[in-house]
């Protein structure tokens, strides 16, 4: 019992650091955003909704049944089935991570896009922590549809992006799922920093090298 009462603590202080340090460096603002993490017993721990990531409460986070039943804390985010389904497509996730952040949006909002992939691999970093990112068609925040049009693309990616709206990253951990939401963003900037001039993108045989 103690065991899992301080897995439990220390995923709570957790999740409130991470969501302190990515709202103090400006990658997601106001309310937005959101992160959950999963317990060995299967039960989630989920942001409130309306709740800055710069301020959270670790007693008051929104607890799930590995049921999905909510069991205790404050509302959970609008987002709770849509991480649910990141959750069942992506068996080995302890963790995901939802976020406005600017550059990533803004990719989501290019009329001129490829939906399979969206970004180029244009590191290392990119190819070894997001790989590839398809695109999530538009939904409203909350919209059951979008968990639903999510859960689709989340079969053969851990990394999604929702078109006009934002990231959904899942980790093995918390720190993983934080991390690859990071290098997401980067490279979505870096795209623009390049945009309208020739790059040279990681080959297959680079990638390759990589996953190996
Ligand atoms: O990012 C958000 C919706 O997509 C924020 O919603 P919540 O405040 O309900 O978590
Ligand atoms: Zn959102």
């Amino acid at each position: 019992m103690t065991a899992i009462l301080s897995e439990e603590t220390k995923l709570r202080d957790q999740i409130v650091s991470v969501g302190k340090s990515i709202f103090d460096r400006g990658l997601t603002f106001g309310s937005t955003g959101n992160i959950s993490a999963r317990l060995s017993s299967g039960e989630l721990l989920m942001t409130p909704t309306n709740a800055s990531l710069g301020s959270l409460a670790p007693e008051r986070l929104s607890r799930f049944s590995a049921e999905g039943v909510h069991t205790g804390g404050d509302k959970p985010t609008k987002e709770a089935f849509l991480h649910q389904c990141m959750y069942c497509q992506q068996k080995m996730s302890g963790a995901v991570v939802h976020l406005h952040s600017t550059y990533a949006v803004a990719v989501s909002i290019l009329a001129d896009i490829d939906p399979d992939d969206v970004l180029p691999p244009l590191t290392a970093y990119y190819v070894m922590r997001v790989g590839s990112l398809p695109l999530v068609p538009y939904f409203p925040p909350g919209d059951k549809a979008l968990a639903d049009a999510v859960a689709e693309k989340a079969k053969t990616s851990h990394a999604v992006l929702l078109a006009n709206h934002g990231p959904v990253v899942a980790g093995k951990t918390l720190l993983d799922a934080q991390y690859a939401t990071e290098e997401l963003e980067e490279t979505a900037k870096l795209f623009f920093i390049l945009r309208g001039q020739p790059v040279r993108p990681l080959t297959g045989a680079q990638r390759e090298q990589l996953r190996g």
